[in-house]
């Protein structure tokens, strides 16, 4: 199955809603009452959330903007984040979030694990996302007491609320290596081949959470940056393939390489598992005969994936309510024929 989402809608009128009220899931796998799965989330909102906080029992979020700035407010300080930065809030952290207007972004939960960087192998000491340039807030809090002050929890999968008479940020000081961080990413170390052949993206990993299978993921980050292209002898784009793993793919700004056409800014895609996929016919026109210089690929862009070696189903929300399945996509690869010559 292979889908294209139009741009998810951005809060239109004089209707208010915040982080919480905006968010929807696309879709998932697994489930967090074992701790094992994922699930994908997309939010928009324009309103900031009112004495009122949220927690995620279930798993940790990853959260990477599209449209707006976000003022996250945590029990351990707070993080501003902005597109093209992305920022990790762990399960059980309550926070809040600010917004001034309009925003859009998109979500990666993950159930029982943590994200961790990937092994870097024979990359070896340093590169793609570099320990030092992750932040992590320092100690900031508020004393708001006598209000009616929400915390919204979600719970496998359900939101629930209490309430309580003061405002949770109430920590002081904090220790420990238990927090959430941010990372923009302009600063990934890109790592890429320098002589033939298109490496597998799995070379772009931001974050990986592990399965218990080496080798497999639950979810990986991966990013498509601007960077050099300098291989000789090859069809540069992305090969046409059919893989072992789920494939969402998200535009944080311009377009993706492969796919100049309608995949758009805040839109998505997704290439379920052994579905055959690769560059739209534009794509593999140009590529097929332009000079292979070296050249700047991506450059004013950021594309996303987020993949799962577990299978994907698509929420209502995702295949109808919201209404943005695009049921042209197919149309991206017409025009691509065999060929083929046979031996010469
Ligand atoms: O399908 C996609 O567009 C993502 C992707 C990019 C790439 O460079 C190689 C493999 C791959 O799945
Ligand atoms: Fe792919």
């Amino acid at each position: 199955m292979q889908m294209r989402w139009k741009p998810f809608d951005l809060p239109s009128g004089a209707k208010k809603i915040n982080f919480i009220e905006g968010l929807k899931t696309v879709c998932g796998a697994g489930d967090p009452k074992t701790k094992n799965g994922l699930a994908i989330h997309v939010y928009s909102c324009n309103a900031s959330m009112e004495n009122t906080a949220f927690y995620n029992a279930d798993g940790d979020f990853l959260i990477v903007p599209q449209e707006g700035w976000l003022q996250i407010k945590t029990e351990f300080g707070k993080v501003f984040l902005s597109p093209n930065e992305i920022a990790v809030i762990q399960q059980g952290i309550r926070f809040s979030i600010e917004v001034s207007g309009p925003c859009r972004g998109y979500i990666l939960e993950v159930f029982g694990r943590h994200f961790s960087l990937p092994d870097l192998g024979p990359i070896g000491a340093n590169g793609l996302a570099n320990p030092r340039d992750f932040l992590i807030p320092v100690a900031w809090y508020e004393v708001i007491e006598n209000v009616d002050y929400k915390i919204i929890s979600k719970y496998q999968g359900n939101l629930f609320v209490y309430h309580q008479d003061h405002s949770p940020f109430d920590v002081v000081a904090w220790h420990g290596n238990y927090a959430p961080f941010k990372y923009n990413l302009k600063n990934f170390m890109v790592i890429n081949s320098v002589s033939f052949d298109h490496c597998d993206p799995s070379i772009f990993t931001v974050f990986t959470c592990q399965s218990e299978k080496p080798g497999t993921a639950i979810a990986d980050f991966v990013i498509f940056p601007p960077r050099w292209s300098v291989q000789e002898h090859t069809f540069r784009p992305p090969y046409y393939h059919r893989n072992c793993m789920s494939e969402f793919m998200g535009l944080i700004l311009g377009e993706y390489e492969a796919k100049k056409g309608d995949f758009l800014p805040g839109g998505a895609t997704l290439h379920s598992i052994m579905t055959p996929h690769g560059p739209d016919f534009n794509c593999f026109t140009q590529a097929s005969v332009e000079e292979l210089n070296p050249c700047r690929v991506a450059e004013g862009t950021q594309a996303f994936m987020f993949e799962s070696c577990l299978g994907l189903a698509v929420t209502k929300w995702g295949a109808e309510t919201c209404r943005k399945l695009d049921l042209e996509y197919f149309k991206c690869w017409e025009g691509l024929k065999s060929n083929f010559t046979g031996p010469r």
